[in-house]
Formats: structure tokens, sequence, C-alpha cells
């Protein structure tokens, strides 16, 4: 069964919002999948449209794709386990057995690809190292949900988390959150489209000052705004 936020929203007509609240009609999807296996495990790249994605996330992504032709932006690849080089610098100088096992470790999912095609954080990358920017189009799905029809507040800090991280990370290699600040200014209704935008303000040292905003696709609504603090991790200190 085709699992997408577009078919369950029909019969909701309570939560069709003046701009966005309802999921246009599906998209074919891209025959093209980008992948590569690693040993036994097969690394699929999530970043690339399917059938949950609305027409307005498809055409964000298409223009994004078009910006990448010259070499200016990059599309991010999003694999469910993260990014093998620095899952490998993680594990190399971070990650402590006596707390997460070698077999637990094998489970684990990246958060936000965790949830089932169209329900939970469908989402494309994409990079402007002249700019610095990261740009996130972020499509919350049915199981997101918070106050009825719009976005969990904690979904919504959770991509700028991963937004303003992945600009942050960009620059600075292994870093985590030290401090992320939220403005939530207009609610998103579930489904809609949004663009995170993120860019690195300042380095100071081990610190990364990161800032951005959420606005719709359509870039009439702010939906909020945020700064993040990411640090640059010391090997030589232990994280626990
Ligand atoms: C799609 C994939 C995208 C992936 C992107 C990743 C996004 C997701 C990232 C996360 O969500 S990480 C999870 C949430 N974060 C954490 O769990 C981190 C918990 N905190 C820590 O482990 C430590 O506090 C931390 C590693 C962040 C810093 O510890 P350190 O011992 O390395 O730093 P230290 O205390 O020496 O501070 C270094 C500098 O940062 C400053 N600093 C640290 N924490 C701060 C803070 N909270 N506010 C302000 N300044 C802070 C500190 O004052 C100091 O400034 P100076 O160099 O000027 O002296």
């Amino acid at each position: 069964m085709l699992r997408s936020c577009a078919a369950p929203l029909r019969s909701l007509g309570a939560l069709r919002g003046p701009r966005g609240g309802a999921c246009p009609p599906l998209c074919e999807p891209r025959p093209a999948l980008r992948s590569f296996s690693s040993e036994k495990v097969i690394y699929k790249d999530f970043s690339i449209p399917n059938p949950s994605w609305s027409k307005d996330l498809r055409l964000l992504f298409d223009q994004f794709m078009k910006k990448c032709e010259d070499g200016s932006w990059k599309c991010l690849p999003l694999y469910k386990h993260g990014s093998l080089q620095r899952i490998q610098d993680f594990k190399t100088f971070f990650h402590d057995p006596k707390f997460t096992k070698e077999d637990v470790m094998t489970q684990t999912r990246l958060f936000t690809s965790s949830f089932e095609e169209g329900l939970g954080f469908e989402h494309a990358m994409f990079y402007n190292d002249v700019e610095k920017r990261t740009v996130c189009l972020f499509q919350g799905g049915l199981y997101l949900e918070g106050m009825p029809g719009f976005l969990h507040g904690g979904a919504i800090a959770t991509m700028i988390d991963s937004t303003l991280g992945m600009s942050a990370l960009i620059a600075g290699g292994i870093v985590m959150t030290a401090n992320l600040n939220i403005n939530f200014k207009r609610p998103i209704p579930l489904c809609s489209v949004v663009v995170i935008n993120s860019q690195v303000d300042k380095v100071e040292g081990r610190k990364i000052f990161v800032s951005g905003n959420v606005q719709s696709a359509d870039e009439k609504t702010l939906h909020s705004e945020a700064t993040g603090l990411f640090i640059q991790l010391d090997p030589d200190k232990s994280l626990t």
C-alpha cells in the first residue's frame, strides 16, 4: 500500500488550511536511486523524491537540482545511518561501548530517516560552499503532529537542529549542539512544505555560531527563526 500524507488528509477536510494544509497530489517517483553498498549494509540515499513528496516539494527540489548544475550548490545525500565517514570518525574518537554495545549500534537509525515514507521527516538538503549556506526542503508528515493539523514544535526543532547542524558539520567536522534557540512565529500545517535556511555566522576556536529561519515554500510566511551554537568535539575529551 502506498503510504503518504496525501491520502489520509483528503478525508480530513478540517485539516485543510488556507495555504498548504493538505498535501497536493502525489507525484511520480524518480527512477534513479543513488545507492551504494558497504559490507552487508545497503546505503540508500533518502534525499531523492519518493511518491509521498508533494508537488511543492518536487518543484523546489527540481529548482535546487538545477542550481547544482553549475556547481554552486550541492545536493547532500541522506542515509538512514548518517554519513559513513563521519560515523567512523565519531566511533573512532567518541563512541563508548560501555553505553551502546556493537549489536545495538547495528540497529540504530538516524532519527530523521526513521519513519515510513511520507509519515515523518521528508527532506532534502543542499549546500552552497561560497555562501556557507545549507538549505533544507522539508515536508513534515502525519506522524509529526503537535496541535491538531500542525507540526509538533519538537519536530520543527529537530529539522532546525539538523539543518543548522549540517552547516556546522561542514564547517567544523564532528560537532554537537551546545545551544539552540528558536522563536516559533507561525505554526506549520502538517504536510506543507517549508524551506529551512541556515548559515555559519562566526567560528571562534571550537565554537561555530549558526543562524537560520524557516519559511513557507512561497516565502510569504516566516514560521521560525533560530540561532545555534555547535562545538567541535575535542578528541582528547570523553563525552561521557
Ligand atoms: C542529517 C544529519 C545532520 C546531522 C547534523 C547534526 C545535528 C544534530 C546534532 C545534535 O543534536 S547533538 C545532540 C545534542 N547535543 C548534545 O547532546 C551535546 C551535549 N553537550 C556536550 O556534550 C558538551 O557540552 C559539548 C560537547 C557540547 C561541549 O563540551 P566540551 O567539553 O567539548 O566544551 P567546553 O565545555 O570545553 O566548551 C568549549 C567552549 O564552548 C563554550 N560552550 C560550551 N557549551 C556552551 C553552551 N551551552 N553555551 C555557550 N557556550 C558554550 C564554552 O564556554 C567554551 O568556550 P571558550 O572556548 O570561549 O572558553
